[in-house]
């Protein structure tokens, strides 16, 4: 925010438009009341600004502003959507009513141009954005939306378009250089780029973005800090420039930033798009004047209405043309959103506002339809293009993968490792956890004699060893790959790598670092506890540790891929885990258990690995029987007493592994089933 209080200045000039382009070439067929002095090429712009401390607008130009290229001679629409309308199921109670977001929405956008989508909050802003992305999940969407003259091909359409969230999900322990390397190297084709133009584009983007003092700053986020929320949005919309999209979306770029640097955003997102003859659609909450005179074309939304689509720059006149004279002092954009706002005072305002509202919008469509008729504008219903297929669509309707499998498994192998090495909380949670773990433990069995009372102690220790490779590992790694899988999904909507290699990649890596601190963790408990210590057995029980490792990563991947509530899968781990730990064998005689319950323990690894463990442990001792009632004189007597010895220590170690395997595809079923977003296609 500011740090001065803003001084306001409103100032009606006589001036050119000096927004150029299509917005210009639209201009004329927008069709707005041409009140007075509200001629096309002397437009009365009101020019409020709360950001220039009083000085005249012009006084913050660019002093030699480069000129815009020339409009293309007959602009093509990108995008164009007719009768767009989008309903959505609420239920209050028992009672399920229909909401209407969206009403009949028409427009489009041409190359080279930025339009932004203005309104209050819950105007339904993101809402057409998503529809025009291909990004709604659920209820209702009809009308017509089409890409370069045809229905949209969804595989063409994620890979020509480019999407920017308003949350700036990427690897915050990335820097912003290497942010930008990676997703060159996932995104544009070994085939079409060598490595080292891959590295000039991202050059390029680096100096365009005018993020080359920050290349070698982490990303960060609230708690590491990192790169200013600026910054972190320009990388954001230079990830998805990596490509050259066609036509670029934009949720709310500017939330959260001072007015400066949601100009700087918006005036970079401008230059990029003239250059590149780039079509974008921006939603933006409350834009100062100066940013609001910055778009070519304005859509105003209120309750799902259209009640303005033009330039800005002739938004004041039309709506004097209906009675609402922007004050001179004010802000249009905040004026016009305060028009468009429900007033909730009471209910005589309510109704006010509401048939402003409403009647707004019926004078747009009363002025569309005037326009049209006098043949000033382009009637925006489309006609029928059943059958037709866009040029654009064509040679990427059965685009393959960018890249080889090996190269985006690779890629995102060493951007995890990478990103994770650089977790310390992660690290250093692991390890001093293990180490810790392992002197406590092995402390608290000192030195294990060969009487009878070593057998409790045995069958506790082992236990422990088997819960050690539970919580410890599931848990973090579970939080770890919650985030990981959000920027996937953000990533998987571009089209940027298969899931096939994401899901090994997180296999890859999570993998080693549970075996690791495994290995801290029982090298010293075996060695502290002075547990039967020949080789053979030694790394019969590692080897059986790190098979119930990976069954705990892969049930962490499993859970991670099913649930989409974070809070969810930190309910529903330990809850599954309390389960296998209650029949593992320990707590409970299995031979005992009641029937109905007696099945858990085939679907339980802690029942295979502590049985494995045991019999690992006990096959071959003798226990010398001292003067106690109870007495075991031998590990096989333990074994049988205790129910462990059902399957031998290979079958074992066979059913961990197959109950991993089981998880790791479930997991893979999940990720690209469930998880994933139905979008919605018309
Ligand atoms: N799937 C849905 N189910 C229920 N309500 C929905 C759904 N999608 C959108 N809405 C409702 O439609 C309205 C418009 O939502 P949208 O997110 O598009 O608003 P917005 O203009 O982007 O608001 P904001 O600026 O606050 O993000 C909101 O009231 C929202 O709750």
């Amino acid at each position: 925010m500011e740090s001065e209080a803003p001084q306001l200045q409103c100032d009606v000039q006589a001036g050119t438009r000096a927004l150029g382009g299509p917005g210009d070439a639209t201009a004329t067929t927008s069709g707005l009341p041409s009140p007075g002095a509200h001629t096309s090429d002397a437009a009365s712009i009101s020019v409020c600004d709360d950001t220039n401390n009083g000085r005249p607008l012009a006084a913050f130009a660019s002093p030699d502003p480069p000129p815009p290229p020339p409009p293309p001679a007959h602009p093509e629409a990108v995008l164009q959507w007719d009768g767009l309308s989008y309903e959505v199921d609420t239920k209050v109670g028992r009672t399920t009513s229909t909401r209407a977001v969206l009403n009949h929405i028409s427009g489009e956008v041409h190359a080279g141009e930025v339009i932004a989508i203005i309104g209050s909050s819950g105007a339904g802003k993101t809402t057409l954005l998503n529809a025009l992305s291909g990004r709604i999940v659920g209820g209702r969407l009809t009308g017509q939306i089409l890409f370069h003259g045809a229905p949209r091909d969804p595989g063409s359409f994620k890979r020509l378009s480019a999407y920017v969230q308003q949350d700036d999900i990427m690897h915050t322990r990335l820097t912003v250089h290497e942010t930008l390397s990676y997703a060159s190297r996932l995104r544009l084709s070994d085939t079409q780029y060598t490595a080292a133009q891959k590295s000039q584009r991202v050059a390029d983007i680096l100096k365009k973005l005018r993020l080359e003092g920050v290349q070698h700053s982490q990303i960060g986020n609230a708690k590491t800090r990192g790169v200013s929320g600026g910054e972190r949005k320009r990388v954001s919309i230079g990830t998805e420039l990596l490509t050259s999209p066609k036509l670029l979306f934009l949720d709310e770029p500017t939330s959260g930033l001072d007015s400066n640097s949601s100009q700087v955003v918006v005036d970079l997102v401008k230059e990029v798009a003239r250059e590149q003859q780039m079509a974008v659609l921006v939603t933006i909450h409350q834009p100062s004047a100066r940013i609001f005179n910055t778009f070519d074309r304005a859509i105003l939304l209120s309750q799902g209405h259209l009640i303005y689509f033009g330039p800005p720059t002739e938004a004041v006149g039309y709506f004097a043309g209906l009675g609402y004279q922007c004050p001179v002092l004010e802000n249009p954009a905040d004026y016009f959103i305060d028009l468009m706002t429900l007033d909730h005072h009471d209910g005589q305002t309510l109704a006010a506002s509401q048939a402003r509202i409403s009647g707004m919008a019926h004078s747009f469509i009363q002025h569309r339809s005037k326009q049209v008729s006098a043949g000033l504008v382009k009637d925006r219903r489309l006609a029928s293009v059943a059958g037709t297929v866009s040029e654009y669509s064509e040679p990427y309707r059965d685009m393959t993968p960018r890249n080889m499998w090996y190269i985006e498994f690779w890629t995102l192998v060493r951007r995890d490792w990478l990103n994770l090495t650089r977790n310390m909380e992660f690290l250093v949670s692991q390890v001093f956890q293990s180490l810790a773990t392992s002197l406590i433990v092995g402390f608290m069995f000192f030195y294990l004699k060969h009487d009878s009372i070593s057998v409790q102690n045995r069958l506790g220790i082992l236990y422990i060893i088997v819960i050690n490779a539970t919580f410890p590992v599931i848990m973090p790694t579970l939080n770890v790959y919650l985030q990981e899988r959000d920027i996937m999904l953000r990533e998987r909507a571009a089209a940027t790598y298969r899931v096939t290699a994401f899901y090994a990649a997180k296999g890859t890596t999570f993998t080693p670092i549970a075996l690791v601190s495994g290995a801290v963790f029982i090298i010293g408990v075996y060695f502290i506890s002075h547990l039967v210590f020949t080789a053979g057995k030694f790394f019969i029980a590692f080897g059986i540790y790190a098979c119930l490792n990976v069954v705990a990563v892969t049930f962490a991947l499993m859970v991670g891929s099913y649930i989409r509530n974070v809070d969810v899968g930190f309910v529903v781990a330990p809850a599954i885990v309390t389960i296998w730990l209650l029949f593992g064998g320990l707590l409970a005689n299995p031979s005992t258990t009641t029937p109905v319950l007696r099945w858990l323990r085939w679907i339980n690894p802690v029942y295979y690995a502590y049985s494995a463990l045991l019999q690992n442990e006990l096959h071959g001792m003798a226990f010398e029987c001292d003067t106690l009632g109870q007495c075991y004189t031998t590990g096989e007597q333990v074994i049988g007493v205790y129910s462990m010895g059902r399957f031998s220590i290979w079958g074992n170690a066979l059913l961990l592994l197959l109950n991993a395997a089981v998880y790791y595809a479930l997991g893979y079923v999940f990720l690209r089933w469930k998880v994933k977003p139905r979008y919605i296609w018309i």
